[in-house]
């Protein structure tokens, strides 16, 4: 038999209501699509972003994820009706627990992830960017954080992911402000990556890049930055000097450094 050391693994897609789930060339393709509200966050499309996130995780066709909205908007946010409808702060504290929850089960998968940004990416809508490895805009691309122009603040990780990302004065700027920047401010205030015509074909030719790369050494270097950022540095450097342990008992590693020595590209396997 062909196949005979293989099991049998049937992936269970759930049929989404408010989003497309695809993989094609390794890239996972995730596809908010609630268009006639920008792709406002209500909780249902949260619930199935957390659901998608299960999905990668599983999927071993899965190597690099692509986060994009369909229509004019990456996201506008966490749905402005459902937030006019928090009767009380208990209520209103659990949806901020909801989004962090399902943003932080995003930023926790282990390969790597891009917002692929286009019209607008506002409030949860650039929550959700933040939460993911790195951020690609379309030239006009709108990004900002308006939540206190409503009488609210950040609440699905903004005040906590902006910062980190691009500095404490940076990150106060665009959330006291509430301003929107365009692409190419986001690109100077290192909030977005690139910057291209089409932010989908930029986000799928950065992949194309990433993908050439070890899967397993991936997979460790992110782990590495996540789990070192809220260490101190001997700490950090600690983990990094296991992950790097790990990286290099991989085969990956005996093929990257033999097809170097050889002047020839890897073939990388994930093993
Ligand atoms: C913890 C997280 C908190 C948050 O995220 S708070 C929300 C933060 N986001 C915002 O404040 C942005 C809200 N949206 C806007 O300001 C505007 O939209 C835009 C500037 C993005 C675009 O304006 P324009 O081009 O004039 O479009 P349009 O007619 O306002 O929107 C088209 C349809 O989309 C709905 N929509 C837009 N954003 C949201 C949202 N965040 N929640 C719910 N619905 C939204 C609208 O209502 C409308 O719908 P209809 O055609 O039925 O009137």
């Amino acid at each position: 038999m062909e196949h005979e050391h293989e099991h049998e693994f049937i992936l269970e897609i759930p049929e989404f209501q408010h989003l497309t789930y695809e993989v094609e060339g390794n890239i996972a393709l995730v596809t908010l699509r609630r268009p006639e509200a920008l792709n406002a966050l209500s909780r249902e499309v949260l619930e199935e972003l957390a659901q998608v996130a299960e999905v990668i995780h599983q999927d071993p066709e899965a190597r690099v994820a692509i986060f994009t909205g369909e229509g004019r908007a990456f996201a506008a946010g966490a749905d402005l009706k459902e937030i006019a409808a928090l009767k009380d702060p208990f209520m209103a504290r659990e949806y901020a627990l909801l989004g962090q929850q399902v943003f932080a089960e995003i930023a926790a998968l282990p390969i790597p992830t891009i917002a692929a940004i286009h019209g607008y990416a506002l409030g949860g809508g650039l929550e959700l960017a933040l939460a993911c490895d790195l951020r690609v805009a379309a030239k006009g691309a709108k990004l900002g954080l308006p939540e206190v122009g409503l009488g609210l603040i950040p609440g699905f990780g903004g005040t906590q992911r902006l910062p980190r990302l691009i500095g404490r004065g940076r990150a106060l700027d665009l959330i006291f402000t509430g301003r929107h920047v365009e692409a190419e401010e986001a690109l100077q205030l290192g909030l977005v990556n690139r910057v291209g015509e089409d932010a989908l074909e930029e986000a799928k030719r950065l992949a194309q890049s990433i993908l050439k790369n070890a899967p397993i050494a991936l997979a460790l270097a992110k782990e590495s930055v996540v789990r070192g950022e809220g260490l101190d540095l001997a700490e950090a450097l600690e983990i990094e000097a296991d992950l790097f342990g790990y990286a290099a008992a991989t085969e990956d590693m005996k093929e990257g450094v033999r097809a170097f020595l050889e002047k020839r590209a890897p073939e990388f396997k994930g093993e």
